[in-house]
């Protein structure tokens, strides 16, 4: 790169505009969509599409609810030709819908495209012509004069080959190519003189589409120029004012938009951004973008994942992974604070209520997405993201205290494995750390509980913790207080149960219970139990095995004297 970059590559010049009001223009209504993808989308592609995959493309635009479909430049190629003829003579264009075809200013290219067009019901016919003072100069080598006669000479014979054509609705497009590094006042005489030249009236509009053919500015200077257009074009109300921008600064999408609230009606692109070197501007983005503002595209992407499977087979290209809306990790936070405040804004949402979801600017069930792919869990998560997994896929709401516990003994693992974990590896390492696949065995916990006058509770119960056999009786005013004091003989430190909640998982006669119960062994030591069972009473006591088991694996626990092995068997409760 150049230290002096100046001596290379200027600056494009502002617009000179008083009193611009695009930056306060709100949208408020979709505008007229018109899908290049057959055209500018295929002309760009590394291997253009064949026949079936132009159908499909088609279909799926049909589909997708767009009116106006640039479907070739039927004079360039025998391929285009025949997918236009195709298109006509199979009769799969919809009543409601137009094919539009581009030309060049020239007169065999406008003759050869007239003649892909016989028999159609509606058709746009798109001209254009350069009109950059670079391409004036270096390809055409035409003044300013010769390049409006050029433009109004080919404009004549549009007009003509369409008043020949009866039995068929024609709708004139003109594009000053490379507008967006035109000087305003020659595109305007350009357009001018070609509006005029096609006789366009409020009765029988035709298009005026500005093209960014290369993204040379920043978007707020291609509004400029679009409303400058807007406020000085002879016949306004005669024109549909179309954009046609392109993506080359990364901006396209601004720009378009910028260019709509400027005064543009329509607006010309591709699915997903595809085109000529960094693409045509995303109708998509466009489009999902209103539908976040409250305004509806009045295009369908209820099935998005379909639209884009559909694209990446006509293209051959593959849509990033983070391309907005579509993209396989757009919905996904890794991020611990940010899965935190999503986990939370579900809880508290209400059916029916604004979206206001942090990190998700759309509800990704809108486009037929789930909300499976929402929360993924890597080292930059936190207890938020894997609590809310567990919860979504298992149906264990953790508590809070609980969550951190556990969230520190994934990090230890994912510190090791450095790579993401899915719900079912959380699920295992949750299984494992907690001792339950033990423990729905049924083999750490068998107990008998029985009620005592005074209120007072029986427990006996045959335990195995730190791979010694327990017979544990106690006595209590519940359950839980029994099973401790019968527990508390065979250990060296106090025991006691700081915190307990439970729930249940599933309903019906499937229904289970989770219960977690907070321990304190010692003086200091606190750790969590967790017991699944289908007896809350058996889930409970499993609870406080759980945590003993760990505290022993832990080394924070040591069994006081020899076990106590039982006779009898105890039945389980
Ligand atoms: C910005 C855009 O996307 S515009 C659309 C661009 N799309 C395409 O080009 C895809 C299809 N194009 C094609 O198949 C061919 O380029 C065609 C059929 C249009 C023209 O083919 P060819 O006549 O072989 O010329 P070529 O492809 O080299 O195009 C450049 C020629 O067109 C001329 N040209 C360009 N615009 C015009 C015009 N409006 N009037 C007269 N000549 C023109 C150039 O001056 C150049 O002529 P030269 O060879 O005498 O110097
Ligand atoms: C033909 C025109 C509209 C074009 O594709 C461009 O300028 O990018």
């Amino acid at each position: 790169m150049l230290k002096q970059a100046q001596t290379k590559y200027r600056a494009f010049a502002p617009v000179a505009l008083s009193q611009r009001t695009w930056p306060d223009a709100q949208l408020t209504q979709a505008p007229q969509w018109l899908s290049t993808d057959l055209r500018d989308g295929n002309q760009a592609l590394i291997e253009p599409m064949d026949p079936q995959r132009k159908l499909r493309m088609f279909q799926m635009l049909v589909k997708i609810g767009f009116k106006e479909i640039e479907v070739g430049f039927p004079s360039a190629s025998q391929a285009d030709f025949d997918f236009v003829r195709l298109l006509i003579e199979q009769d799969l264009i919809p009543a409601d819908v137009s094919i539009q075809v581009l030309t060049q200013a020239r007169q065999p290219l406008i003759e050869r495209t007239f003649e892909s067009l016989r028999g159609a019901r509606r058709v746009i016919v798109h001209l254009y012509n350069a009109v950059a003072p670079v391409m004036r100069r270096v390809v055409l080598g035409l003044d300013e004069d010769q390049i409006v006669d050029l433009a109004v000479r080919h404009t004549r014979m549009v007009k003509e080959l369409a008043a020949a054509q009866t039995g068929t609705e024609f709708v004139f497009q003109y594009s000053p190519e490379m507008f967006s590094g035109t000087e305003l006042v020659f595109s305007k005489r350009v357009v001018d003189a070609v509006t005029e030249a096609w006789g366009a009236t409020p009765e029988r509009k035709c298009i005026i589409n500005l093209p960014a053919t290369v993204e040379h500015s920043t978007p707020n200077i291609f509004a400029d120029m679009i409303e400058w257009m807007h406020r000085y074009l002879a016949r306004r109300d005669a024109i549909v004012l179309s954009v046609h921008p392109h993506n080359d600064r990364g901006t396209g999408t601004a720009a378009g938009e910028f260019a709509l609230m400027a005064g543009a009606d329509r607006i010309e692109g591709c699915l997903f951004g595809n085109g000529e070197r960094t693409g045509n501007v995303d109708l998509v983005n466009i489009a999902l973008n209103l539908y976040t503002q409250g305004v509806h595209p009045q295009l369908d992407f209820s099935d998005i994942d379909e639209v884009r499977r559909c694209v990446e087979h006509c293209n051959q290209l593959s849509v990033h992974p983070r391309h907005p809306y579509v993209g396989d990790l757009v919905y996904t936070s890794f991020s611990g604070s940010h899965q935190d405040a999503i986990k939370k804004a579900f809880a508290a949402r209400k059916e029916g209520e604004i979206w206001d979801m942090p990190y998700l600017p759309i509800d990704p069930k809108d486009l037929g997405r789930s909300y499976d792919a929402v929360i993924r869990v890597n080292s930059q998560s936190g207890k938020g993201g894997i609590s809310y997994l567990l919860e979504a896929e298992y149906g264990i709401e953790l508590p809070r205290r609980l969550q951190i516990e556990f969230s520190q003994v994934v990090q230890a693992v994912m510190d090791d494995a450095g790579k993401e974990l899915s719900a079912a590896d959380l699920w295992g390492i949750f299984e494992n750390e907690y001792g339950l696949a033990e423990a729905q065995a049924g083999a750490p916990v068998q107990a008998a509980v029985s009620e005592h006058s005074g209120g007072q509770v029986a427990v006996h119960a045959l335990v195995q913790i730190g791979g010694a056999r327990l017979d544990v009786r106690g006595q209590g005013i519940g359950p839980i207080d029994a099973f401790v004091d019968g527990l508390s003989r065979h250990l060296s430190d106090d025991l006691r149960v700081l915190d307990y909640h439970e729930h249940a998982i599933g309903s019906g006669a499937n229904a289970r219970a989770a219960a977690y119960l907070e321990l304190r062994v010692g003086e200091t030591q606190t750790l969590f139990g967790v017991g699944l069972d289908a007896n809350i009473v058996s889930a409970s006591l499993k609870a406080i095995v759980s945590g003993l088991n760990r505290a022993t694996r832990q080394g924070r626990l040591t069994l006081r004297a020899k076990p106590v092995e039982s006779a009898a068997p105890v039945a389980a409760v």
